[in-house]
């Protein structure tokens, strides 16, 4: 019978060290919490949803068994239930703290980009309204409806300069790559972004979650930003969109937790390129031994929030397969980790895009509730590329 290695210690990284060693194929996840490089794959996690948590437990333990040091399970999971999934336990993995501020990084090159809405405005647009006849006929209440942009450049594109200027312009958000390859594509494909929407993280028995819901485009002007956040504040619509998404995750951490802290007041928060209404819930775990409590277990079990699907959850998601006419893929899943003590990090998977060779594939939705205006949501999505926009240097196109 085999036995668990002895411990090493850990070795001691550097977050700006960790940036720099990011290749295509590797995992890359950092956050205010801390960044984690992983690379090579000691075994995948296959299992269907709801199962994973479990199966991911079991790789874990054979990972610690055979040698694996301080093994985590890392990855993504698409939006609809039959998605695909790239859960990995890897071989390597390096943790080191937050990134912090640094230089800025050169913008990636390459120029003669073309860039093409899919579908094009005005069917978003159709879209949104029919959602609203949904929501005035039937029993509709929310539908958070998507749309993309492919940008696509003379050269391939330099995943790892894209990935460090994500960092660079906001080293809070919970910037992620992932090798999403599956067998037979003719070209690597990898999951960037920088999500500002935490799922939810576990370190031992505390749980948070940071649904964020209701948005106002930033711009340049402290006073007018000033006035949009006191709007975002008062407006009935947006406090309608966050408080469908608070109630939910509040209602799914309610089945795990004690003690759990649910702000009656929405706040703001910003990035770079929004303002959000925000609700930061935190709870105590009744039983953190159990697999299902393990953070991907409650990622699992809060997946699909509101805030990028709907309500009632099941009858959103068939809209949206009805309305949307391209395939969200991983876009609107969770990315995250997890450890073999249950503690981790996942989150919404927005502000993200895929890319492919030339092509990237940008992702944003909106939430619709009645009072929601067409032309609104369609500049609030234009306004959410702008997070991988910047990046790409291509600020100002959608
Ligand atoms: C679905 C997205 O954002 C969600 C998160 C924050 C605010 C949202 C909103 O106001 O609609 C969305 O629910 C996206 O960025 O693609």
């Amino acid at each position: 019978m085999s036995s668990p290695a002895p411990a090493r210690p850990r070795p001691v990284h550097q977050a700006a060290d960790l940036l720099a060693a990011y290749l295509p194929g590797s995992f890359y996840y950092s956050s205010a919490r801390g960044s984690l490089l992983a690379d090579g794959v000691y075994s995948p996690v296959h299992a269907a949803p709801g199962g994973r948590a479990r199966a991911a437990a079991e790789v874990l333990d054979a990972a610690l068994v055979a040698g694996v040091a301080e093994p985590v399970v890392a990855g993504a999971i698409g939006f609809r239930p039959d998605a695909p999934s790239s859960l990995v336990v890897p071989a390597v993995v390096r943790r080191a703290g937050p990134p912090r501020a640094s230089g800025p990084v050169a913008p990636l090159g390459g120029g003669g980009w073309s860039v093409s809405p899919r579908p094009a405005p005005e069917v978003y647009t159709t879209a949104v309204a029919r959602a609203l006849d949904e929501i005035r006929d039937g029993d509709l209440r929310k539908i958070v409806l998507a749309r993309c942009l492919d940008v696509t450049g003379g050269d391939p594109v330099a995943v790892p300069r894209l990935l460090a200027r994500l960092v660079h312009a906001d080293p809070a958000a919970h910037a992620f790559a992932v090798d999403v390859s599956a067998p037979g594509d003719p070209a690597p494909r990898t999951l960037v972004g920088a999500s500002p929407e935490l799922l939810v993280s576990r370190r031992g028995r505390i749980v948070m979650a940071n649904p964020l819901a209701g948005s106002r485009p930033r711009v340049a002007d402290d006073a007018e930003n000033a006035r949009r956040i006191s709007d975002l504040l008062a407006s009935e619509k947006d406090r309608d969109e966050h408080a469908h998404v608070a109630a939910q995750v509040a209602e799914v951490l309610g089945r795990f937790c004690v003690d759990l802290d649910v702000p009656a007041e929405p706040e703001v928060i910003g990035t770079p390129t929004m303002w959000h209404l925000s609700t930061r819930i935190s709870g105590r775990l009744a039983d953190a031994g159990d697999a299902g409590s393990s953070a991907l277990g409650l990622a699992e079990a809060l997946h699909p929030t509101p805030a990028v699907c709907g309500v009632p959850t099941g009858l959103a998601r068939d809209t949206i397969a009805a309305l949307e006419p391209e395939d969200r893929g991983y876009y609107a899943g969770l990315v995250g980790w997890t450890d073999q003590d249950g503690d981790g990090e996942w989150v919404v998977t927005i502000r993200c895009a895929e890319v492919r060779d030339r092509t990237v594939r940008l992702f944003a939705g909106a939430g619709v509730v009645a009072g929601s205006d067409p032309a609104a949501e369609l500049a609030e999505t234009g306004a959410k590329f702008g997070t991988m926009l910047r990046a790409l240097g291509l600020e100002g196109v959608a």
